[in-house]
């Protein structure tokens, strides 16, 4: 059997190594336009901010790993098109030359690419994006001029608040602008949210919610944001309001989702049984909403390519779903959630409820201690857990997995407020939040 594998990035690095380590007679060709591989674009932020050494760690393989095990691999190769009847995929090498692979099955693993706001001025330099590690090194670059003062950064989603974070770092005056009225507001309530504004704020960077870029303006570089609101001196733009979905090869041919990410079933099978699609550019079964959804996230791309693989290789694989898990941690304060909000509960038409708790982390006695906040969202009806926040300076990130896990088993409410949770002084207290805020649940 012969994959071809399009995207080798972390979906399709998951799906190669899960076939080649796997199913030793499967033949597996990986092809991808970019010069490197297995970028964390997570690491960006902290490059750029300097809150690490360097960036050469940030990739956790090579081509050479999978030359090694037997994959033949082809970077800066561009896949033009796709003969999805022949099963032939047609390649073009950076140099110009070209060539052709078939395939028995096809893996699309082409991610995401950013929305790219259409203003007047946006081929101005100056103005960027951050996906790849070739952006982050360009803004990294441009941070490094002493004359760029000025930072403005557009969508105050989770790109957009680690990279005002950095910029600060690095001594700029740095303005974040969102649509909407909060930052993360896709992913946390206002109680939350507005712990993290003033976070932002109390480290001088300047919010302007609720306000949206209309032009850059300037002669070769950009040197104003032009807004609904008002004009500002900026040296660097930088516009991160989301991702949409790759799917350029296949969308004359497989059946879409309403963003344009492929339809696939929770095999990863596209519409063709021959295709599959994993990551960025395919859907994900939301277990929160019951429903499929879009969820651009690293460790979906990796969990969809290992359940792709298995079915391809023989072993038949459900996906289990998922919950969008997400974590932002910013100037020290830590925010982690999974699920739904209450906003974005209500926003798909579910009826919810709400319980909240706020409390220290540890008894009162204990030196080294911070307040933690809590939310968890169920639907009123059924109480089945949907959705749960919690915001700390303390480090509370691992909480937030077993509300992933109750929201995949349909856990209700009222089975969380006698669950056995351990205490200890060093890391809780005897009235552990998540039990105070269960047991508070009306
Ligand atoms: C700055 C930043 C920070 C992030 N931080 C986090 C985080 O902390 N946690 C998290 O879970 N997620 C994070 N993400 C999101 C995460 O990076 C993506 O969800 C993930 O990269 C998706 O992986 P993928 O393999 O599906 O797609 P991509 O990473 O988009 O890779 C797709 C690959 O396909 C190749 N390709 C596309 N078209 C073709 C073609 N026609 N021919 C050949 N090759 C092609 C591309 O070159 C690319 O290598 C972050 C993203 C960014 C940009
Ligand atoms: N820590 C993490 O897990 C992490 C870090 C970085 C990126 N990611 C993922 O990568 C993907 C892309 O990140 P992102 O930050 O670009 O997207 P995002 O969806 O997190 O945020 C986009 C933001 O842009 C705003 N916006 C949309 N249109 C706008 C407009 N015209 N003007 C002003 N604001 C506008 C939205 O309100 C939103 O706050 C997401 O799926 C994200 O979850 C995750």
């Amino acid at each position: 059997m012969k994959t071809v594998i399009i995207g080798t990035n972390h979906a399709g690095i998951a799906a190669a190594n899960t076939l080649l380590d796997t199913y030793p007679d499967q033949e597996v060709v990986m092809i991808d336009k970019n010069t490197n591989l297995s970028y964390l674009g997570c690491g960006t932020a902290l490059w750029v901010g300097r809150q690490i050494d360097s960036y050469e760690n940030l990739f956790y393989t090579n081509k050479e790993a999978f030359a090694e095990k037997g994959a033949r691999i082809s970077l800066e190769t561009t896949v033009t098109h796709v003969d999805f009847d022949k099963k032939i995929v047609y390649c073009e090498k950076n140099d110009g030359e070209t060539f052709e692979e078939s395939y028995d099955k096809l893996i699309l693993a082409t991610g995401s690419v950013p929305i790219s706001p259409n203003l007047p001025g946006k081929d101005l330099k100056g103005v960027n994006f951050l996906k790849l590690f070739q952006d982050g090194q360009e803004v990294d670059r441009q941070m490094s001029d002493p004359n760029v003062k000025n930072v403005a950064v557009i969508g105050a989603g989770y790109i957009g608040v680690e990279i005002a974070e950095a910029a600060k770092r690095r001594g700029k005056e740095v303005k974040l602008f969102d649509a909407e009225p909060t930052s993360l507001a896709s992913y946390y309530d206002d109680w939350f949210t507005k712990g993290m504004d003033a976070n932002l704020e109390k480290h001088g960077i300047e919010l302007h919610y609720e306000e949206l870029a209309t032009a850059y303006k300037g002669t070769d570089h950009v040197d104003t944001l032009v807004t609904d609101k008002g004009e500002y001196p900026v040296d660097l733009v930088i516009n991160a309001i989301g991702f949409r979905p790759n799917n350029e090869l296949g969308k004359e041919h497989l059946e879409l989702f309403a963003n344009g990410a492929y339809q696939v079933d929770r095999h990863q099978q596209t519409s063709d049984p021959d295709v599959y699609a994993i990551g960025d550019c395919a859907i994900v079964y939301s277990n929160a909403l019951q429903a499929e959804a879009y969820i651009a996230l690293a460790t979906n791309a990796v969990r969809s390519g290992i359940v792709a693989a298995h079915n391809i290789g023989g072993t038949p694989l459900e996906s289990i779903g998922v919950q969008g898990s997400n974590g932002i941690s910013i100037f020290g304060y830590n925010m982690v959630s999974t699920g739904l909000s209450v906003k974005m509960a209500e926003k798909n038409g579910l009826k919810v409820s709400y319980t909240d708790f706020e409390d220290l982390q540890r008894p009162g006695f204990m030196k080294e201690n911070a307040k933690v906040k809590i939310r968890i969202v169920y639907e009123t009806e059924s109480r089945r857990v949907v959705g749960a926040q919690l915001a700390s300076e303390e480090d509370i990130s691992m909480g937030i997995h077993m509300f992933s896990l109750a929201i995949e088993e349909k856990v209700t409410i009222d089975k969380l407020k006698l669950l056995d949770i351990f205490f200890l002084p060093h890391f809780n207290q005897p009235y552990n939040y998540i039990t105070m805020a269960a047991l508070s649940a009306e």
